[in-house]
């Protein structure tokens, strides 16, 4: 059963419910975010990377043979790869890409629609050049029209223009969603990053805890997908959430990762008969 969008509780406060949990596990699978999470949010898409801290301690935690990490991302899934190493899965697009191991599997109906997204890349590309600062970022799957450097007044016009070229050339098949200063156009499917956390939780040994670290819109349905039995955290504020706690910023989460792969190991290890 999904939880009801509440207030997350800041992380510490819910230490002791993720201690319990963890010493009742037996493995550990942390997915995260990338864009917000990760790496800090910047002007420039192309310009987002990990900090140096969180490379550090996921360096540290992926070489833990009890954890599992993933990286599930908005973004192409080879864009990702490319942008944060050491995690053993990579789900891009939203999670319409899932690479594990060697085999990558792609949404079947999302890449039938990828010749849409194009379609509407090109138009946009047009439409959209006489808008200071409005960029496309076509990721074959989806594609995100960026308006955060776009001026205050020139925004509404990047909204109705992509609407209307979404309308006019993804007909039924494309649907809009907003993100943080940004436009995302996908796939209309039921699909998203919590059907792929899904999947990765249904290929986990029995007694493995899912937690999935996320900031942004799409990150709701990965909440979704953890909680109640393994554990969300947002990062942002205390804005109603399907995550139950809370941190800052990408360095508190690299101090909660790093946080997991010393003392949370630890109680795995432990097991129930560990101090609480
Ligand atoms: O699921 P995520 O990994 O969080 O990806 C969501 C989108 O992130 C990127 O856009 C966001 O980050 C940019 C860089 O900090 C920022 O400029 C932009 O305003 C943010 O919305 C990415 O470019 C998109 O493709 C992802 O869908």
């Amino acid at each position: 059963m999904q939880r009801q969008r509440t207030k997350p509780k800041p992380v510490d406060e819910l230490r002791p419910r993720v201690r319990s949990e963890l010493a009742d596990a037996s493995e550990l699978l942390l997915c995260l975010d990338f864009d917000g999470t990760l790496a800090p949010i910047v002007e420039d898409p192309d310009e987002a990377e990990p900090t140096d801290r969180v490379e550090d301690v996921l360096d540290a935690i992926t070489t833990e043979p009890e954890v599992t990490t993933a990286v599930v991302s908005g973004r192409a899934l080879a864009d990702v790869r490319e942008r944060v190493d050491g995690p053993r899965i990579y789900a891009g697009n939203h999670g319409l890409e899932l690479e594990r191991g060697d085999s990558v599997a792609v949404h079947p109906v999302a890449r039938k629609r990828g010749a849409r997204i194009d379609a509407v890349c090109e138009v946009l590309e047009v439409a959209l050049d006489p808008v200071p600062n409005a960029h496309i970022e076509n990721k074959r799957l989806t594609a995100t029209v960026h308006f955060r450097s776009v001026p205050e007044p020139a925004r509404p016009q990047v909204r109705r223009l992509t609407r209307e070229a979404v309308s006019r050339f993804g007909g039924d098949g494309l649907e809009l969603s907003d993100g943080k200063a940004i436009l995302e156009i996908g796939p209309a499917i039921d699909w998203g990053k919590g059907n792929a956390v899904e999947m990765l939780i249904a290929d986990g040994a029995d007694g493995t805890l899912p937690v999935y670290i996320g900031d942004d819109v799409t990150d709701e349905s990965a909440f979704g997908a953890v909680e109640p039995d393994g554990i969300g955290v947002r990062v942002g504020d205390d804005a109603p959430t399907a995550a139950s706690g809370r941190v800052r910023s990408p360095e508190a989460v690299a101090d909660l990762i790093e946080w997991f792969a010393t003392d949370g190991l630890e109680r795995v290890r432990d097991g129930p008969t560990g101090q609480p």
